[in-house]
């Protein structure tokens, strides 16, 4: 099984040339290039020309790479689609996901239009019908890869003001966390509207990271920072994740099936999050 960073995944509107040009250098491990949201109804169709281009032209190193594509049911959704089937990205993201019917007639198109099937999906989990369906969304087609949170508009329908505690949106997160981990897809927490809050988005990442989240979405390049290093695991759990899986292969070698490290114990169950530990560490090393 890969382990792939994803600790922070930038947005930016397609219809912005400057950030796609400047993307090529920012720290991000996933840039959303976005068709949807950010990018006014007059346009679409250019954020989608230059997307294309920026995507031929490449440069983009080892930072994963993202469409957000419009609604299926919007008038942009299919040509969105169909446009980048083929593109060199890691995945397409689907806005507002409610069901799995859904994310089946994506595949079909893209059975239709002969795509990759390394090509995956991400959806996103931002109505409250998205967030009561979500295991079944999560489990819809192997091309499933990554549920992203869209706290902007789950916060709006579901009435809930934006709090540094969000408990107003604790319950779907925790359920959006469930259903990635029940189907063994990575989860993004939703974004910090406010640029100027270093703080608060510091504690959101450090509440992200204790709900269980991969990573966050993020909305301008002064967040990054903030998200790598709260999501990224820190020297001494490295550390600690090497000594379980050294310790681990000795008693393996012994013929024992438990063993304890600094007094606790250690199971098969430890050692697999070792070396998932070890995996991203890894990882991170190389690129750095
Ligand atoms: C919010 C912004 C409009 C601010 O842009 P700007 O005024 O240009 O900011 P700065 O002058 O501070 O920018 C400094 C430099 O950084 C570059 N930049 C800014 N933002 C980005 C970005 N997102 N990606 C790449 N580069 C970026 C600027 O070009 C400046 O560069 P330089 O020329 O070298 O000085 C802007 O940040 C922005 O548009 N952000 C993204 C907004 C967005 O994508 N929103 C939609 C996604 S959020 C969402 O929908 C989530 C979900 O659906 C939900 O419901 O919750
Ligand atoms: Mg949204």
């Amino acid at each position: 099984m890969e382990f792939k960073p994803r600790r922070s995944a930038l947005y930016m509107p397609g219809a912005n040339t400057r950030a796609l040009e400047k993307a090529r250098t920012l720290p991000a491990d996933v840039l959303i290039l976005d068709l949807e949201d950010a990018v006014a109804p007059a346009q679409k169709a250019e954020a989608r020309a230059n997307i294309l281009t920026a995507l031929a032209e490449g440069g983009y190193g080892h930072r994963e790479l993202v469409v957000r594509v419009n609604g299926f049911d919007t008038p942009w959704g299919r040509d969105d689609i169909v446009a980048f089937a083929k593109a060199p990205i890691s995945a397409l993201c689907l806005p507002k996901v409610e069901s799995a019917a859904e994310v089946s007639a994506v595949v079909q198109l893209l059975k239709q239009e002969q795509a990759s099937p390394d090509l995956k999906l991400w959806t996103m989990a931002e109505t409250p019908r998205g967030i009561l369906n979500i295991d079944e969304v999560a489990g819809a087609d192997p091309r499933m890869a990554a549920i992203v949170l869209g706290t902007s508009d789950l916060a709006k329908d579901l009435r809930t003001p934006h709090t540094p505690e969000r408990l107003g949106l604790l319950t779907s997160l925790g359920m959006c966390v469930l259903a990635a981990r029940a189907h063994g897809l990575d989860v993004f927490d939703g974004v910090h509207l406010d640029l100027n809050d270093q703080v608060g988005l510091e504690q959101a990442c450090s509440q992200g990271v204790e709900l269980g989240f991969d990573g966050k979405t993020l909305i301008h390049p002064k967040q990054i920072e903030a998200a790598n290093k709260a999501f990224a695991p820190s020297a001494e759990v490295v550390e600690r994740a090497g000594r379980i899986q050294a310790a681990w292969q000795e008693a393996e070698a012994a013929g024992k099936g438990v063993v304890l490290v600094d007094g606790r114990l250690v199971e098969a169950l430890h050692v697999e999050e070792a070396i998932r530990i070890l995996a991203i560490d890894a990882a991170l090393q190389q690129r750095d």
